[in-house]
């Protein structure tokens, strides 16, 4: 069995019930990663964690360091990563505080460093990327959901903004006529890199909000809390049942 990885976001800064064995700052290549990887048993399984934004949550999305995470836990032996990310709903049933399961990315990001295949190479690699998310992680996840008793969307297309501004209403209704039903910061390059070490990845998203334009008000971090906060409850016990599949 290969070790789990789960990679917190907005709003997952620790894992609750996680017992921590032990804290690694792990140097790599690329520099360090965002946070120290904790080691630790989550309902009597071994995962490792890592604060996407570090701890406290002070790395904005478009300055995380997404190639020293994502090797730093190729190092510590992960071969799965469950992605946790807050996002906001653009298609009708992507409603605050529901947690999504996507299929597909479109990657609207630039400027970031999002390959390690750029240097030194025999040969020029090109991985397949047509689904990049892991078909036996999604299936795992909302299997866990299932047994949870917690309703989730099965699928979405996760648009990945730039960041760190929220969108314009011009921007969300061009990304609902390219197909995205959500929108977030981090999604990319984070998938792709995962996919070219060799790691299976599979994202949970809660809905912090509706994306921008979607209603009338404006977007707040006091809503994104909120309905972040509710989502997290729902999301700890679907994180159960999948480490313990
Ligand atoms: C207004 S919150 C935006 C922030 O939250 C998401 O982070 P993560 O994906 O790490 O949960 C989004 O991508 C932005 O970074
Ligand atoms: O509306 C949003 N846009 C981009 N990223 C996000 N992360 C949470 N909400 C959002």
């Amino acid at each position: 069995m290969t070790l789990i990885a789960i990679i917190g976001g907005t709003g997952l800064t620790r894992l609750p019930d996680l017992t921590i064995v032990r804290r690694e700052r792990v140097a790599t290549p690329y520099g360090d990663p965002s946070s120290e990887l904790v080691f630790g048993q989550f309902h009597q399984q071994d995962l490792v964690f890592l604060a996407r934004h570090g701890n406290p949550h002070a790395i904005p999305p478009h300055k995380i360091n997404f190639r020293a995470n994502i090797w730093a836990l190729k190092e510590a032996g992960v071969g799965s990563i469950l992605a946790v990310a807050a996002v906001g709903g653009i298609r009708a049933d992507m409603v605050p505080g529901k947690i999504a399961v996507p299929h597909q990315i479109i990657d609207y990001t630039y400027g970031r460093p999002h390959t390690f295949f750029e240097t030194d190479l025999e040969l020029v690699t090109h991985v397949d990327f047509t689904h990049p998310y892991s078909a036996r992680l999604r299936k795992k996840v909302l299997t866990a959901a299932h047994v949870a008793g917690i309703s989730v969307v099965d699928d979405g297309v996760y648009g990945c903004t730039q960041g760190p501004r929220l969108e314009t209403a011009a921007e969300i209704s061009r990304m609902e006529r390219d197909g995205c039903d959500l929108v977030g910061m981090t999604g990319m390059p984070e998938a792709a890199l995962a996919r070219e070490i060799g790691i299976d990845y599979a994202c949970c998203a809660v809905i912090a909000n509706w994306a921008a334009g979607k209603t009338a008000a404006e977007i707040t971090m006091t809503e994104i809390e909120a309905n972040l906060a509710a989502g997290m409850a729902d999301l700890t016990a679907v994180l159960r049942h999948f480490v313990q599949a």
